[in-house]
């Protein structure tokens, strides 16, 4: 009889046995399959993650988001920080990532997320809770080898208890059965869209970055019947950095977004960007065009397209509402729909963002 526990019992150099080797091996899974997920499920995901201003810095750096108030004590001090908060992009980013492993890591695509909240800003150094409780789950009528899962999620400073973050995101996400379909060719076609677009005809441009520029142009727009629409000059390429290091560095295991291999077969074909990474430079575009003061929530956010190695991301950006009663002395609310779009102007990225943005001095 062979022992198996002898080393030399295999010869795993040569392939032919290797390959008879891995054929029978079961695989330990990772992540979980739609049928796992009940409505009104709590999970508490378990990797721990400290935000800390190297990753905040990190992140900013790679998508652009050059505000100084996440960079510098003098402008945090000016903005009412207490201290040099951590981007809130990366706070929701690394909140997101560490559930992964517990939600979406089996393959789910991210489809959008809404009522993100930020309760409070996040010091370097805090370490985080995470909890998620499943909201709502149903098989997908277009594809049938997913289910669609909507999950709220609380992310908290593990210290003091304090939400700093809350937000509810929809993915789609492979059924065990039939778990095989996934890259089968069950993605359908794209349908045109049989209405004309109805757009205005004038599209105006704010003069400026400051909030009564927003409120002024929309003024402007009411009078005209156009609208406050405009592109963003800056663009940023897809590279390994961005797509396989930034999902990493917040812990963010999802596949889509380092395994090569696994996604050749997948509707994407090949890796793709980690939606929070897509948007926080859509936005970072957004925001070099304007005088923010504090971010304070996101509806609607939802990922129309893949963004794969090589795409370039573009910004184009609505403003729907100013309100001046809204906010401290130094800044009042504007609220925006940006949309990130790739190098064929398809869009890939879309959300509702209300932001405070300083007043002019
Ligand atoms: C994934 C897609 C290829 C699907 O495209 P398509 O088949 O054309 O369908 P739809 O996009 O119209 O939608 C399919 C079903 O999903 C429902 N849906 C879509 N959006 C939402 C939403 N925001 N909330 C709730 N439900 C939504 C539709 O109603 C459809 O339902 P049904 O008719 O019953 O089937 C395409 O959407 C696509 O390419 N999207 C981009 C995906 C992407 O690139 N995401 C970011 C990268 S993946 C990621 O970041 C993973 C992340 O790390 C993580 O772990 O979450």
């Amino acid at each position: 009889m062979t022992d198996w526990s002898d080393p030399d019992a295999l010869d795993c150099s040569d392939e032919t046995t290797f390959d008879a080797l891995l054929d029978r091996a079961d695989t330990r899974e990772k992540g979980h399959y739609f049928e796992f997920f009940a409505e009104g499920d709590e999970l508490t995901h378990d990797p721990g993650l400290r935000l800390s201003r190297h990753g905040s810095e990190q992140w900013m750096g790679q998508t652009l988001n050059h505000d100084p108030a996440y960079w510098r004590s003098d402008t945090a001090r000016e903005r009412g920080f207490d201290g040099v908060p951590v981007h809130p992009d990366y706070l929701l980013a690394c909140v997101m990532g560490i559930t992964v492993e517990d939600l979406s890591e089996k393959g789910g695509y991210f489809l959008g997320r809404t009522d993100v909240e930020f309760h409070r800003p996040a010091r370097p150094g805090t370490e985080l809770a995470v909890t998620s409780r499943v909201v709502d789950t149903r098989t997908s009528s277009s594809r049938p080898a997913y289910g669609i899962v909507t999950w709220a999620t609380e992310g908290r400073d593990r210290e003091t208890g304090e939400t700093l973050v809350s937000y509810e995101r929809t993915n789609m996400i492979p059924r065990r059965e039939p778990a095989a379909t996934d890259g089968s060719g069950s993605m359908a076609d794209g349908e045109a869209d049989p209405e004309a677009p109805d757009i205005p005809d004038t599209l105006l441009t704010p003069d400026g970055g400051h909030f009564e520029d927003f409120r002024d142009a929309l003024e402007r727009a009411r009078e005209e019947q156009a609208a406050v629409a405009y592109r963003h000059e800056r663009g940023r390429t897809m590279d390994d950095q961005l797509v396989a290091g930034l999902p990493l560095a917040t812990l963010n295991t999802a596949r889509q977004h380092h395994n090569r291999d696994e996604m050749a077969d997948s509707p994407s074909g090949d890796i793709v960007a980690y939606g929070d990474v897509t948007r926080s430079i859509a936005l970072a575009h957004a925001r070099s065009d304007e005088a923010t003061y504090r971010e304070r929530r996101f509806e609607d956010e939802r990922f129309h397209s893949f963004v794969t190695l090589g795409d370039t991301i573009y910004g184009f950006t609505r403003v729907l509402d100013c309100d001046a009663d809204d906010g401290p002395e130094e800044a009042g609310a504007v609220t925006f729909e940006h949309v990130a779009f790739n190098q064929d102007s398809t869009p890939v990225y879309s959300g509702r963002r209300t932001a405070l943005v300083q007043r002019s001095q």
